[in-house]
């Protein structure tokens, strides 16, 4: 089931949420809404949810404009980060729940569900949690039987709004590896907000990176990462470096994207190192170059000869190498 955001716009008061939004996902894609805090991700998700309504603009489902359905009608999936499990119901009867709920004609008998239980709890692998109560999980595991659940009714679309938020680092990672590879299982439409790029880049098949209430660029993780259209996708999506060249001009680089010596050597500015830090396989030197504030950072494998005996307060050179 495809996706069709057609010149959506939402104000808050005075206040624009969303701004002529135009998009399209396409069928069993899995797609980031990426960005800073306040830039409209969650009001865009909710909008094709049919949680909110757009002031202007439509979303059609697969050709179809499904603005005058509302949420229950657009059978769609949601896993929120804060919406939380049923505490007085087992695992079991949270991911029943959906079904359970269905009108009469449309409800499955009890043996039916629990064979589609069963295979939801397999699917998210906590079949062995069924018996157990939400506060008897991690985290990590109540984030898999919500999306078990939000799944049970054969949801044509899955929303899901910072589903990892509220996790620690480990976790995260690790679900969000689960996630892309029950996607490949499952292939069904999803959209995700995030505002952790590095999760987008490693969980989405586009990236659809917002600020303001704008579109800013929607491509392949890697499109967006090496093309930024704009110096805002280009900070958003990395870690990145400014520096001055006079007038008012400037480039952007990478930490990695820089040439290092201990020489002066041809093009390279003169630095003073702030600050060396080892981080595994590379080190990350820290300079502050003459004439601006912002500091460099560069990134250099650990071997690197410019490191040997280096000490804070030194002069090292070094050249954007983009
Ligand atoms: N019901 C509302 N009434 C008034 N303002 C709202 C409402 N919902 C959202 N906003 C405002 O609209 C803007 C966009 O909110 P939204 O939740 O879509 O942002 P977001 O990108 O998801 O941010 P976050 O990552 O912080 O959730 C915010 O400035 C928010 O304060």
């Amino acid at each position: 089931m495809s996706i069709e955001v057609r010149h959506v716009s939402k104000q808050f008061g005075a206040f624009k949420a969303l701004d002529d939004i135009n998009l399209d996902i396409h069928s069993g894609e899995l797609v980031a809404l990426l960005g800073p805090s306040g830039c409209g991700k969650t009001t865009l998700l909710r909008i094709i949810a049919g949680l909110e309504t757009p002031d202007r603009g439509n979303i059609a489902f697969h050709g179809e404009d499904v603005s005058g359905r509302d949420v229950r009608e657009r059978n769609v999936g949601f896993v929120f980060q804060h919406y939380a499990l049923f505490r007085h119901m087992t695992v079991f009867d949270n991911v029943a729940f959906g079904l359970r709920m269905k009108p009469k004609r449309e409800r499955p008998g009890e043996a039916k569900i629990a064979e589609k239980v069963h295979e939801l709890l397999n699917l998210v692998q906590l079949d062995w949690l069924a018996d157990r109560y939400p506060d008897q999980l991690s985290g990590g595991q109540r984030q898999r039987i919500a999306l078990a659940r939000a799944l049970a009714v054969e949801p044509k679309i899955l929303l899901l709004d910072e589903p990892f938020g509220a996790l620690d680092a480990k976790v995260r990672k690790e679900l969000r590896r689960w996630l892309a590879r029950l996607h490949e299982e499952i292939n069904l439409t999803s959209v995700f907000v995030t505002h952790d790029q590095e999760e987008a880049m490693e969980v989405a098949d586009r990236i659809v990176v917002m600020n303001k209430g704008v579109v800013e660029q929607i491509g392949a993780p890697g499109e967006v990462y090496e093309h930024p259209a704009s110096d805002f996708v280009y900070h958003f999506l990395g870690d990145s470096n400014r520096l001055e060249l006079g007038g008012d001009r400037h480039i952007l680089f990478r930490p990695h994207e820089v040439s290092l010596s201990r020489q002066a050597a041809a093009d390279h500015r003169p630095a003073q190192v702030r600050d060396i830090r080892p981080l595994g396989a590379i080190t990350r030197v820290t300079l502050q170059v003459q004439g601006q504030d912002e500091l460099i950072e560069a990134e250099v494998s650990k071997q690197h000869p410019g490191l040997v005996a280096l000490a804070r307060g030194e002069t090292l050179y070094f050249k954007p190498a983009v």
